[in-house]
């Protein structure tokens, strides 16, 4: 098969064609023969992009299947044109034990999703590292589930077993949540303050046990600078930001909205929504990663936190390349190539984030002029519903191309 149009990467964007065999792209180059796919100016050709913060709700013991499933999951996904996830562990029956992690992993493939999913493993109270390597995620403090830590001296203890892992943080104090639980709005229950102090945290862990650290859905402005210092000092710590906290702050909740716009970490200030955005740009967040996190919207008026944002991934960098006046090589950072070498050490013989010989042949095609309106009918996830339903994006998702298939 033969792809024709603009491809981007993080150095350039050119006018080129992609040549795919099997699954693979197996040659770039300008005069390849004749396409099977033309693609004009007005889109942009990515290498797939990748979402690695998910929710997908499923695990062996099926409960929160209501929700979503690794299937509807992979379909939200393709919609928003994102051509691999990974998949938190904070499951009914969590997996945090080599047996546990099997036992998802069996009923992933038995579900046989249109998409590939990475999977991480929880660290929990008293756990021990998985004895094949595999991202971990931690919770500071609670959250959605039951997996999490009362204490950072409990966190400590737990994660001297993990020396030299891939630890992804959930970046809020538990003290401090304890402290705030009383206030009356859900932004007042969880202040900066919590993830400011969960941010010190993180990063002597990650300098004491020499992880390999990514501080989950970044919100708060004061911690960029921790953040960037931490990285001068030369630890390994990466950083995820959300698109609701690069899109919608407190400003935009009122009576009506607070159940749809309540998640862990809360919206923020406009003042932390733009240094948000100006630290995607300058590359001190290095993933966009939706925390895409389905409930029922009876559930979340009822206070549950989460929203879904797995159908909208592709729409929305539009309006982060055309609005907000990003370059497409920056997207191509946070969309394709930063999320691939994050999964790619754990997914072999797959390799995404690149548009390379050699390189997994799975693609996002934007189109930057056609515009979309988000409508509660064309979203694939489970739960049904949008943060964005009535908002008009600049551009869409025009093709999306899975592991040598077009599915899109
Ligand atoms: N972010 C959220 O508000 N909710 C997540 C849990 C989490 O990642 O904290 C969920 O699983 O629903």
């Amino acid at each position: 098969m033969i792809i024709q149009g603009t491809l981007v990467s993080s150095s350039g964007t050119f006018h080129s064609q992609i040549r795919i065999e099997g699954n693979q792209i197996t040659e770039v180059g300008s005069q390849l023969g004749e396409p099977d796919f033309t693609f004009s100016d007005d889109c942009l050709i990515f290498a797939g992009m990748g979402d690695i913060h998910i929710h997908a709700r499923d695990d062996v013991g099926e409960s929160q299947t209501y929700k979503e499933d690794f299937c509807t999951a992979g379909e939200a996904a393709i919609n928003g044109g994102v051509v691999h996830v990974a998949d938190m562990p904070n499951n009914p029956v969590p997996p945090i034990t080599d047996e546990s992690y099997h036992a998802k992993q069996e009923h992933l493939k038995q579900r046989n999703p249109p998409i590939h999913f990475t999977l991480y493993a929880g660290i929990g109270p008293g756990t021990s590292p998985l004895s094949f390597p595999v991202p971990y995620k931690a919770y500071m403090g609670p959250s959605v589930g039951d997996l999490f830590f009362k204490t950072l001296e409990q966190l400590d203890e737990t994660l001297s077993q993990y020396r030299g892992c891939n630890v992804s943080f959930h970046c809020e104090d538990p003290i401090l949540l304890d402290e705030h639980a009383n206030a009356a709005t859900h932004e007042e229950r969880r202040p900066a303050a919590c993830e400011i102090s969960a941010t010190r945290f993180a990063l002597q862990m990650i300098e004491k046990y020499d992880l390999r650290g990514k501080l989950c859905h970044y919100s708060v402005r004061e911690g960029l600078p921790l953040i960037r210092a931490a990285r001068d000092r030369g630890l390994k710590v990466t950083c995820e930001v959300t698109p609701h906290h690069l899109y919608f702050d407190q400003s935009d909740l009122t009576d009506q909205n607070r159940g749809k716009m309540q998640m862990n970490p809360p919206l923020r200030t406009i003042e932390d929504r733009k240094a948000m955005l100006a630290a995607l740009r300058e590359g001190t967040l290095d993933y966009l990663a939706t925390d895409h996190a389905p409930h029922t919207l009876e559930e979340n008026e009822q206070g549950i936190s989460g929203q879904p944002h797995l159908d909208t991934y592709g729409a929305f960098v539009t309006w982060l390349i055309l609005d907000q006046k990003f370059t497409p090589e920056q997207a191509a950072c946070f969309c394709s190539e930063n999320p691939g070498e994050f999964v790619n050490p754990y997914i072999a013989p797959l390799k995404f984030g690149k548009i390379e010989p050699g390189y997994t042949a799975s693609l996002t095609v934007l189109n930057l002029k056609r515009p979309v309106t988000i409508q509660r009918e064309d979203l694939k996830t489970k739960c049904g519903w949008s943060p964005f339903e009535g908002i008009t994006f600049p551009g869409s998702v025009e093709a999306v191309f899975v592991e040598g298939h077009k599915v899109r």
